[in-house]
């Protein structure tokens, strides 16, 4: 469950964004649509709790997020919150298993292999799973991000053009994933994309 009220973000007095609001209930979907720098990036930030919004508020499973401390912020984003990067962030000298595994610590949430391997597997990932991370290509690389936002189960998923370079088929993948993923655990998947492949996934879209 996710809603935002007169959300605005200033960056500099010249760069002042304000959001339409938002309100999404268990396992709604939204795809942000928008014309580049008109701050979609920026929303997504601020519903990930990146950004603490200049005004107005941010309820995620009837949390107020903005009025979390910093502390309390990046625990409850680690327990219910997964972020897909446009790029995702790793240490390349890992191998996949052990990137996702730094995660999982970090958000102190409890994962079986089983279930690693069963994410990897639905990704395409499955053999690379002991590769390290600079052997992989841009596009496993993104899949792999998608593999560490989904790992500690969510309750909601945000993710900044998630099938940008990929192929048709690992599109097709991915956003099924997303979805499947969202509707099995009534979790909310926001998607930030300019790609029409996937448009048709999503029954709720803004246009900023
Ligand atoms: N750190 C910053 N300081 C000042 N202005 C910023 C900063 N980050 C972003 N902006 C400005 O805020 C506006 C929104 O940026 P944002 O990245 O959210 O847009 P976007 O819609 O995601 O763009 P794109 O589709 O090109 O990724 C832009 O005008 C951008 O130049």
């Amino acid at each position: 469950m996710l809603q935002t009220k007169t959300l605005s973000y200033h960056y500099t007095p010249n760069v002042q964004l304000t959001f339409p609001d938002i309100t999404l209930s268990f396992h709604e979907n939204l795809l942000i649509l928008g014309p580049s720098g008109v701050g979609k990036t920026t929303l997504l930030h601020l519903l990930g709790g990146l950004l603490k919004p200049t005004a107005g508020t941010i309820n995620i499973q009837n949390v107020a997020i903005d009025k979390l401390s910093q502390k309390k912020l990046d625990a409850f984003r680690g327990k219910h919150i997964g972020i897909v990067f446009q790029k995702g962030t790793f240490i390349k000298s890992l191998s996949v298993i052990d990137n996702i595994k730094a995660k999982l610590f970090f958000s102190k949430a409890s994962v079986s292999d089983a279930e690693i391997k069963d994410i990897l597997t639905t990704l395409g990932l499955a053999e690379k799973i002991n590769s390290k991370v600079r052997e992989l290509s841009e596009g496993q690389k993104q899949r792999l991000s998608i593999a560490i936002a989904l790992c500690n189960k969510p309750d909601v998923i945000l993710a900044d053009e998630p099938t940008a370079s990929l192929d048709d088929e690992n599109a097709k993948n991915v956003i099924e994933l997303l979805s499947t993923y969202a509707k099995e655990k009534q979790a909310n998947l926001v998607v930030i994309t300019h790609d029409h492949r996937i448009k048709e996934y999503f029954a709720n879209t803004i246009m900023l």
